[in-house]
């Protein structure tokens, strides 16, 4: 059996794929798409969840273990007879039956990815492992949300998918709170999924997610977008990671969950990435935030942590040409959405 590659070349699987359900294209019992989202009421599962309700003829089942999601995330939808939410951990064996996986379950936030390494790591290769097996078994197409972060501190600038990266595999000997966990599991796990598919012929997607933003991220989540708005909104200072001019690539979250939509629905494995090319300094994102949100905020440098990326931008010609997709929200429009979130969920109303 061959499939396209990323890079439109032939890959060979040795093995056909096995068969969907045969309730998938069942005329009269079954007609729905039944869709599993895990880690759903996450940041980006939950936008997602959204989007995938919004037709009728799917039904969407989320689990989660609730580590960094919520259930407020989800609260729209619970109770509606096409949803269902199950609290479960990816690295425990789950049994359901289901047409495609959307796989996000995984910590993505740095502070708490780096809390419990341990548990990230078995997170993204136990998980993975599970709803490969799962995929398996029920002939489900899966997507995995992989990451920019298997760049590493990348060489080539912007990166292109063919670019196998620049980890750092242990990080610092003897300090505390390393990437690698995060960075290798994800690595891992997108060996996993092409091994799944070359040996088995599971239908794989693989996504390269690059910095995400947007209403309902976690206020304390720690990473700048939201550490910057909601420093903005309280009137404390926006703390800079030093030295300030790392760059990172802004994707607002209604243009990511497009991306995956189409990356599912499309005939290519990837990986691909998606993100959103517009390149911004922390300065210039601080810059940006003070003068849109709060002028009167001061801009604090304070000390950054170790292996942190010095720059990150997604070269997106794959994802232009393979889907047809490219981002539509300017980081400029997309923040005053998220200052508005952040408002009500704070409670700092606008000055008059
Ligand atoms: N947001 C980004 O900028 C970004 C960038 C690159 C990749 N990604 C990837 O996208 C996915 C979603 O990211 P997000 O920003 O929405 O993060 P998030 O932390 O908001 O969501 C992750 C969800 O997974 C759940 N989860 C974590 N471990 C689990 C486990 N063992 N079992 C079940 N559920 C578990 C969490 O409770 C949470 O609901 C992640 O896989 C992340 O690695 C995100
Ligand atoms: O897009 C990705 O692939 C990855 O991006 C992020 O990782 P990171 O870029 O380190 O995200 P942040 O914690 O938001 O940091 C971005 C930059 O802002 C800086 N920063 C962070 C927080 C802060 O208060 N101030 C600040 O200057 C950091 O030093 C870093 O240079 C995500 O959190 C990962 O899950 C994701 O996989």
């Amino acid at each position: 059996m061959a499939a396209n590659s990323s890079n439109g070349e032939q890959q060979t699987t040795s093995k056909p794929p096995p068969l969907p359900s045969p309730l998938r294209f069942s005329k009269f019992f079954q007609s729905n798409m039944r869709i599993l989202v895990t880690g759903g009421a996450g940041f980006i599962g939950s936008h997602l969840v959204d989007k995938l309700m919004e037709n009728e003829k799917n039904e969407v089942i989320v689990v989660d273990n609730y580590f960094t999601g919520s259930k407020d995330n989800l609260r729209k939808w619970i109770g509606h007879p096409r949803f269902e939410l199950i609290r479960h951990d990816v690295t425990e064996p789950l049994l359901v039956e289901v047409d495609q996986i959307y796989h996000l379950a995984c910590p993505a936030s740095p502070i708490f990815y780096k809390y419990n390494p341990v548990k990230t790591i078995k997170t993204n290769v136990i998980g993975t492992l599970n709803m490969l097996g799962l995929a398996k078994r029920v002939g489900a197409r899966i997507l995995l949300t992989s990451t920019s972060e298997v760049y590493g501190d990348p060489l080539i600038h912007p990166q292109p998918e063919s670019y196998w990266g620049n980890v750092n595999p242990i990080g610092l000997l003897f300090v505390v709170g390393v990437r690698s966990c995060y960075d290798e599991g994800k690595r891992v796990a997108e060996t996993l999924m092409f091994d799944y598919h070359r040996q088995h012929g599971i239908e794989i997607r693989i996504a390269r997610i690059f910095n995400t933003y947007g209403p309902r991220m976690n206020i304390d989540d720690g990473r700048v977008v939201s550490n910057f708005i909601a420093q903005a909104l309280r009137g404390e200072p926006l703390t800079v990671q030093k030295p300030g001019t790392q760059t990172r690539s802004f994707c607002y979250v209604s243009d990511m969950v497009d991306g995956l939509i189409r990356l599912m629905e499309g005939e290519n494995t990837g990986p691909i990435n998606i993100g959103n090319p517009g390149e911004f300094t922390m300065l210039e994102l601080a810059e940006t935030v003070k003068e849109l949100i709060n002028p009167d905020v001061e801009i604090k440098m304070v000390e950054n942590t170790p292996d942190d990326p010095r720059q990150r931008k997604p070269d997106i010609t794959k994802a232009k040409e393979l889907l047809g997709w490219e981002p539509k929200v300017k980081l400029r429009d997309g923040l005053p959405f998220m200052e508005e979130d952040f408002r009500l969920r704070l409670g700092v109303s606008k000055k008059k």
